[in-house]
């Protein structure tokens, strides 16, 4: 392995958790659902840097973090560390391996057994994989407490007498029992006070310095990943949207999702009316039913409308949404119009009350009025619910507003700063090429 190689190399990995598979659901011949945790993620990590790992709560970030510890089986993919493939690894290397690769877990009230004193549950993994004799175990330990800014007169106490601060140095003093290389810090602070993780962070960083660590540090925390991190991926349902130096993703965010991101901060500096308005509507949708395309596309304030269709962003997003209402059937038909008046039972609505039907479910379904084009082909998609054709109705707009952002699933690109955006496609297909000569 050259120097320049990364220490931690994950390529294409998954991890899927399967629900509806048990001898009962099989029996009952309901099908195994996947729910994509993590759906195809690829990044490095070079020895020395801390690799930021950021998203909303759900995305995947944990189960990202255990599977490349094989802390959980992969459902695909490979993870190398220093070179060897992690998921090949048995016997003696395996060993190897989960002493060199550790984690922090956000809990510290959890994480840490109740009925052990603070000096067992350090000395733990050196009695785990038979590390020295006990007054070399005793004696590491003693260093260790001390290292993380604890008394090694505290050995015989037990995690209830600590703070929520102290319990977090007693877990990552037991991760560094090993002397491991590299650290997944799953959420170190989040479960702390702000004064605390200050205090957290800081002691973080000189032990990398001093032992020279490598840190996966996942946080949905961005203020804890700009001081932290060198380098952020940005990841979004299961896949990573972006990744990049931390100067270049937060001076020059270019996925919709990361600015969104960055967007939600509170930022006393900001001036709120001159403030992009590209904060996050709506909530993740589900690891067990993901958006076709772009995942982000359901939430997304600049999804690309097909080329001959001329709209504004927020009448598109509104055509967008009631298209996926109809496609799921979730607009009720039963109670259009003032007093219910329309029926849409057997034969649906009478024609001639057609027109009126579609005036009613459009004042209902649409907040914005739309130009005349736009208008005409919501009103022949909305006839079509008249006769509860919801098929030809979802068809109707599906063939007008149809967006890339929905047909194909951008790739993350390569480079520095890469990112799966379509909208990044776009501007690369448009930039007018150098003159070689100038
Ligand atoms: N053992 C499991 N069985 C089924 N689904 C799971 C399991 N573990 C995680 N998931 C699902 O996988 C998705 C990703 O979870 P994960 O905990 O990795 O996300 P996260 O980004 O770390 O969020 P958080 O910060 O809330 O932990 C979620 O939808 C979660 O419900």
């Amino acid at each position: 392995m050259s120097t320049d190689d990364p220490l931690v190399r994950v390529d294409d990995l998954r991890k899927y958790f399967w629900e509806n598979d048990s001898m009962l659901d099989r029996l009952l011949g309901d099908e195994p659902v996947p729910v994509r945790a993590v759906d195809g993620v690829s990044f490095d990590i070079h020895a020395g840097e801390t690799l930021g790992l950021v998203g909303e709560s759900g995305c995947g970030k944990s189960t990202a973090g255990e599977t490349l510890l094989r802390l959980q089986e992969p459902t695909d993919g490979d993870v190398e560390f220093d070179g060897d493939g992690v998921y090949d690894l048995g016997g003696d290397d395996l060993d190897e391996f989960r002493r060199t690769a550790q984690i922090v877990f956000q809990d510290p009230f959890s994480s840490l057994d109740p009925r052990m004193t603070i000096g067992e549950i350090v000395r733990q993994p050196l009695d785990i994989h038979d590390v020295g004799s006990p007054a070399e175990r005793r004696e590491r330990v003693r260093g260790l407490l001390e290292r993380v800014g604890l008394s090694a007169d505290q050995l015989d106490r037990y995690p209830h007498e600590f703070s929520g601060g102290q319990r977090q140095r007693i877990g990552i003093a037991r991760s560094l029992a090993l002397e491991p290389e590299f650290v997944v810090l799953d959420e170190p602070t989040s479960a702390l006070d702000v004064s605390v993780q200050a205090q957290v962070l800081n002691l973080l960083d000189e032990l990398q310095t001093e032992l020279d660590l490598t840190y996966l540090l996942i946080s949905h925390d961005l203020s804890v990943i700009r001081h932290v991190c060198d380098r952020v991926a940005v990841m979004y349902l299961g896949e990573i949207v972006e990744i990049g130096s931390v100067e270049a993703l937060f001076d020059e965010p270019k996925h919709p999702y990361t600015r969104a991101l960055l967007e939600s901060v509170p930022r006393a500096s900001t001036d709120e009316r001159e403030r992009d308005r590209e904060t996050l509507a709506g909530d993740v949708p589900s690891p067990r039913d993901p958006p076709s395309g772009c995942r982000f596309r359901t939430r997304c304030p600049v999804v690309i409308p097909p080329d001959d269709v001329e709209i504004e962003q927020d009448r598109y997003r509104e055509l967008m949404t009631l298209r996926e209402r109809i496609e799921r059937r979730d607009v009720s038909l039963e109670s259009v119009g003032e007093e219910d008046r329309f029926e849409t039972g057997d034969g649906g609505v009478p024609e001639a009350d057609v027109p009126a039907f579609v005036a009613a479910l459009k004042d209902r379904l649409l907040d914005v009025e739309l130009p005349a084009r736009h208008d005409a082909v919501v009103e022949e998609a909305l006839a079509e619910l008249a006769a509860a054709n919801w098929d030809a109705a979802a068809e109707r707009l599906r063939a007008e507003y149809g967006s890339v952002c929905e047909q194909d699933r951008p790739g993350l690109g390569n480079g520095g700063h890469p990112v799966a955006c379509h909208r990044d496609d776009e501007a690369s297909e448009s930039a007018v090429a150098p003159d070689p000569r100038q």
